[in-house]
């Protein structure tokens, strides 16, 4: 008997696709236009029995408040020099958007200098993106509104606050930076769009230039100056060096690997046109990314020839391969994550070592370690620091720290980092926790590291609830961070919160990376699930109080967990999943994912994404043994540019489809949220709302206790 009636969703059987000669249907294509009537009432329904059914959550009000109160502390960025001012972000706790403030010195009187908050009411308008000039006159700054990935640039004189009239449109995965002179900016940006976009369109993103903006002219007068016509879909940044006579150009055709040009900008003292480049990466095979230079001699971070990632030399005027120089060789299990020049002549490096953060100082010319910044087992969640500066910020946080700033001056000897900035949140009791790391084994016997954290003492009889969070894809990391959402979960529903470093990830560098990706995706999926195995195992938890929840690729990532085992899972909570592995290419940036999914346009790869695609491979329940699915909460929003909604109204519309008739009691649901995005910019209201509705989904759909 099913507990919920779900909203009929038209199914076009006439919708037939022939990939390679296999003939797939697809329904509900009709819901990947989303702007018709019919796809608007689609999201209506499904919202309609997904609201009260979150509302009757008995606790909902004892959620909010918790997640509210513990949310309310003061969040604080890594201040930053830009010429002879600092500068940080700050929120109070509650604001909707973070606030940029300025100082004179480190000690002086902070002022609000830049308040997003007062760009909207609801604070949907979010700043993304901020680049100084040299002389930190000028600031270029990018506004997303609802959560796109589309920005404004908009430019402000720093000394009165007041903006140039110009503001630059179509920007979108823009790279921002200044000539040295202060006087012009190179941004990228695609050409004028037909129709909408707003981030609720669908259409592929291509076309991208990189454009030359001279300060206080009108957009109209830009100068196209880097553009690849025959790769339409690759991206461009653009980097102005150091010391600011080289453009270092590096074209991306996807999420991995990219070329390296440059451009003499001391030849081109008037942009009028294409900049003549010089090409010195020929192939994709690699990431480079430029760190410093010293005259003609850049550094860059790769993994060419060296999966953990090592800095190399190049000689702008001596570039081929055989005169490249290694300054920091790969070291054989940590990962170099990123490097950044200070004090003239060294190199901050963070490392990645068994996923916790390693930071250390060293020579620039010889690539020797100086010392090691000691640190807590945690993350490095910020820094700043400039080649010209004799000073660094970085900014520390662990599951149970919510966040330490460090302070360290190069003007004093020995280095010594000292404690600038220390948050608190009230009344949270860190030693009440206990955040360990445990390796696990996954189905090919792999080692996988999992962080477990939760209150200490607790059961191990299988009775404490557990979420399960997972990602397992694009050379991320997902390394130990801070949570209210967690917080409250381990609090209040003695909740374990555990979480998988599976492959995919860059944890372990590009070898971690590649074992998840293309024709090895299942052993992500394979290693979550061997994570539920374990948790199960050793009794922290039973799949009916299991929850798992991925957002995006992790979305994708949960949503083919509970196809391949739905009776590992209690409850399944799907964040902006991309779930149509036959056809994200299709829309917006979803072409630049190839890297790790492939495309279904390659028979090879078609086979291959066929056997996990969410969409594609849903088994109701049945009465001969068949698991019913855990109960489902779907999350996307009409904004969302990054993975569009498409993936999450099709998905939906199947598994409500596929249980009618069918022994399903758990609730499979929907909630589609307007003037949000995938995430980035997000309001803090809306994140409260969001986070309030999945812990109310887990109490309602697993029967949790919430213990005051
Ligand atoms: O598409 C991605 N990144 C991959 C991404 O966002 N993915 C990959 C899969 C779905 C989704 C996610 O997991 O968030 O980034 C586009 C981009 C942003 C900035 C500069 C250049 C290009």
């Amino acid at each position: 008997n099913m507990r919920f009636v779900y909203p009929e969703a038209r199914r076009d059987e006439t919708v037939v696709d022939d990939y390679h000669g296999t003939k797939i249907h697809d329904p509900y294509r009709w819901l990947e236009d989303p702007d018709s009537n019919e796809t608007k009432e689609f999201i209506e329904a499904q919202n309609k029995i997904t609201r009260p059914y979150l509302d009757a959550c008995p606790v909902k009000a004892d959620i909010n408040e918790r997640l509210t109160e513990l949310w309310n502390y003061p969040k604080y960025s890594c201040p930053f020099r830009r010429g002879d001012r600092y500068f940080f972000f700050k929120n109070t706790g509650l604001q909707n958007q973070n606030v940029l403030y300025v100082q004179d010195n480190l000690e002086g009187e902070p002022r609000v200098f830049l308040d997003p908050n007062t760009l909207s009411e609801d604070g949907t308008v979010a700043l993304s993106g901020t680049r100084f000039t040299e002389d930190g006159a000028t600031l270029a700054y990018g506004l997303s509104a609802s959560g796109s990935d589309w920005i404004t640039i908009h430019l402000k004189d720093v000394a009165t606050g007041e903006d140039y009239p110009e503001v630059l449109e179509k920007v979108k995965f823009a790279s921002m930076s200044w000539t040295k002179d202060n006087k012009g900016l190179f941004y990228s940006r695609y050409p004028d769009a037909t129709g909408k976009a707003d981030g609720s369109e669908t259409e592929v993103n291509r076309d991208q230039k990189l454009c030359f903006h001279r300060l206080n002219t009108p957009q109209s007068e830009d100068v196209v100056v880097v553009e690849f016509p025959d790769e339409p879909l690759w991206r461009i940044g653009a980097e102005v060096s150091d010391c600011g006579r080289y453009l270092v150009v590096s074209p991306v055709r996807d999420c991995r690997d990219n070329l390296l040009f440059f451009a003499e900008l001391a030849k081109q003292p008037d942009i009028t046109g294409l900049l003549p480049l010089t090409q010195i990466v020929h192939k994709f095979e690699a990431d480079y990314e430029y760190i410093t230079n010293e005259g003609s001699v850049c550094i860059f971070r790769t993994n060419k020839n060296a999966p953990n990632y090592q800095l190399i030399q190049i000689d702008l005027h001596n570039p081929a391969e055989e005169n490249w120089k290694t300054l920091i060789p790969e070291h054989p299990k940590d990962v170099l994550d990123w490097a950044s020049a200070v004090d003239n002549d060294k190199l901050v490096i963070h490392y990645v070592r068994d996923v916790k953060s390693v930071l250390q100082l060293h020579s620039m010319k010889t690539g020797e370690m100086i010392q090691t910044f000691d640190l807590d087992v945690g993350s490095i969640v910020g820094f700043s620091g400039k080649k010209e500066q004799t000073e660094i910020f970085y900014h520390f946080m662990s599951f149970l720290t919510p966040g330490i700033i460090y302070h360290v001056d190069f003007k004093k000897q020995p280095y010594k980092p000292t404690v600038f900035r220390e948050v608190k949140v009230k009344d949270f009791d860190a030693s009440q926790y206990e955040a360990k790391q445990v390796f696990y084994s996954s189905k090919d016997g792999t080692k996988i590291p999992m962080f477990i954290v939760s209150k200490k003492d607790l059961p191990r009889d299988g009775s404490n609830p557990a979420l399960l969070y997972g990602y397992g894809g694009f050379n991320i990391n997902v390394q130990p961070s801070f949570s209210v959402t967690r917080l409250v979960f381990m609090q209040h529903f003695n909740g374990v919160v555990a979480i998988p470093n599976i492959r995919g990830g860059g944890e372990y560098g590009e070898r971690w990376h590649n074992a998840g990706r293309l024709l090895n995706k299942q052993n992500v999926f394979d290693d979550f699930q061997a994570a539920a195995q374990h948790l199960v195992a050793e009794r922290y938890t039973r799949p009916a109080l299991l929850t798992a929840q991925g957002g995006s690729n992790g979305g994708l990532l949960v949503a083919a967990c509970a196809n391949q085992r739905p009776d590992l899972f209690g409850a399944a909570i799907i964040q902006v999943g991309v779930l149509d592995m036959l056809r994200f290419q299709k829309f917006t940036i979803g072409h630049a994912w190839v890297s790790d999914y492939g495309s279904s346009d390659n028979k090879t790869q078609f086979e291959y994404l066929l056997k996990y695609s969410p969409l594609h491979n849903i088994q109701p329940p049945d009465n001969a043994g068949r698991a019913q699915y855990p109960a489902t909460l779907v999350l996307s929003a009409d904004h969302d540019d990054r993975v569009v909604p498409l993936h999450s109204l099709k998905y939906i519309a199947a598994l409500q489809h596929a249980v009618t008739r069918a022994p399903q009691e758990r609730p499979l649901l929907a909630r589609f949220d307007t003037k949000a995005g995938h995430g980035g910019g997000k309001p803090t209201a809306k994140l409260i709302e969001e986070h309030t509705d999945i812990l109310c989904f887990m109490t309602q759909s697993l029967g949790l206790k919430f213990v005051k």
